[in-house]
């Protein structure tokens, strides 16, 4: 396996290079955002639309209500250089339908660089639009032009697009969100993550994992307003960015139902043991009876006696899906055997789904066990030791 920063041939002076990346090559100017440490995301991001077009494909006849007039349309709604849209391109040729690739972008300095870009790699099926993407998705959706898969990788906080993309992706589209905002999320900012996202974060050890579900939460709140659901595929928190793989559904009924796996966290300002206090319940078992649920926390921690702090809401229920995460692993060692240097992140993306195909499902947040030695002065053992005893 070749190391990725080798394989990429940077030409030309350092404000106008040309990079290579999976399959695509890009003119790099200073005037448009290029991120290499995102590589990953980019590979992973078309691994997941590579994978979900191919199994959707194969369960449903072409009438799915994915595909608008037999067609795929991609959005990448912040597109800056191209990079991801011809990626998409020139990676998910397996798709028999005729795929179109929106490139949008609000700058127009952007934009000429995607529309040379796009000429560079004969990417011919990417269209670019320069526009603000909120209102691109609402001229889509009042159309009735559907969008099978929406990208958005804002720079900070992707909550302002949420509204707009929630609208228009089609019924069963994925919907990739990527959030760098990780000292808002983590709690260094409480104040400004209630505005952005409509929770409170907790600063504890858990803080990235907590990251991920108020993502959840955030993008299930905006599409339960809509009688829409979204449900995670892939949450990773990696580097300083969180990316999440959510498949969106239309169900009155179940937009409901996912009310009931919000919950708030009840953080024990002593010992820092957590508990998890549902917003609502099902009441006798009739799943369209909810209620606010019943405090199950008392005022105090049983431990030790100290009083929580409140976080959340939060997504309690699973942040992956292991069927949609084997797929992409079969899919990831297929690619990786008809081109072993497809991916230049290859062995990070087989270790981080090896990782995620072994969390344990709805088992939300977890303990450090560094930290809880120190609250409780002891020694610090090894994994190993403590798991066996
Ligand atoms: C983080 S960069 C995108 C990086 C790109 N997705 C990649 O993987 O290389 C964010 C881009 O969003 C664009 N942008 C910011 N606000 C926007 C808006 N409201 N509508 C459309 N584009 C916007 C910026 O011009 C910038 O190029
Ligand atoms: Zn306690």
């Amino acid at each position: 396996m070749m190391d990725p920063i080798d394989k990429k041939t940077a030409s030309g002076d350092k404000d106008n290079r040309i990079i290579r990346e999976g399959k695509a090559q890009i003119h790099c100017r200073k005037q448009v955002f290029y991120n290499q440490v995102q590589e990953f995301n980019r590979d992973l991001s078309v691994l997941a639309a590579h994978t979900y077009l191919k199994n959707e494909l194969w369960k449903s006849s072409t009438s799915s209500k994915i595909f608008v007039k037999d067609r795929v349309c991609i959005l990448d709604a912040l597109s800056a250089s191209g990079l991801r849209s011809i990626r998409y391109s020139l990676e998910c040729k397996q798709c028999p339908l005729p795929i179109d690739i929106i490139a949008n972008d609000i700058s127009e300095e952007a934009i000429n660089i995607i529309e040379s870009n796009i000429e560079l790699n004969n990417a011919y099926n990417v269209i670019v639009t320069n526009e603000d993407a909120n209102m691109l998705m609402y001229k889509k959706k009042a159309l009735n032009e559907r969008i099978t898969i929406i990208d958005l990788d804002p720079y900070g906080c992707p909550t302002k697009f949420l509204d707009s993309a929630i609208q228009n992706i089609v019924d069963g589209g994925l919907l990739m969100v990527t959030s760098t905002d990780m000292a808002v999320l983590c709690g260094n900012h409480g104040n400004a993550c209630f505005a952005k996202y409509g929770s409170y974060p907790l600063r504890a050890k858990f803080c990235h994992e907590m990251a991920l579900r108020i993502i959840c939460a955030s993008v299930n709140s905006n599409a339960a307003r809509y009688g829409r659901h979204a449900i995670p595929l892939l949450s990773l928190s990696v580097d300083f960015y969180c990316r999440i793989f959510f498949r969106v559904f239309t169900s009155k009924n179940e937009a409901q139902r996912s009310m009931t796996k919000m919950a708030y966290v009840y953080l024990c300002k002593g010992c820092e043991s957590f508990q998890l206090q549902p917003l609502c319940e099902i009441k006798d078992g009739n799943e369209k009876n909810l209620v606010p649920a019943t405090v199950k926390c008392d005022k105090t921690c049983s431990i030790c006696g100290h009083s929580y702090r409140i976080g959340g809401p939060i997504w309690s229920a699973s942040i992956h899906d292991k069927d949609f995460v084997h797929n992409l692993q079969n899919e990831l060692e297929a690619l990786r055997e008809s081109d072993s240097n497809h991916f230049g992140t290859y062995r990070r993306m087989e270790g981080m789904l090896q990782l995620v195909a072994e969390e344990l499902d709805d088992c939300p947040l977890y303990y450090h066990l560094d930290r809880l030695c120190s609250i409780v002065c002891c020694q610090v053992s090894s994994m190993k030791y403590f798991v066996q005893y």
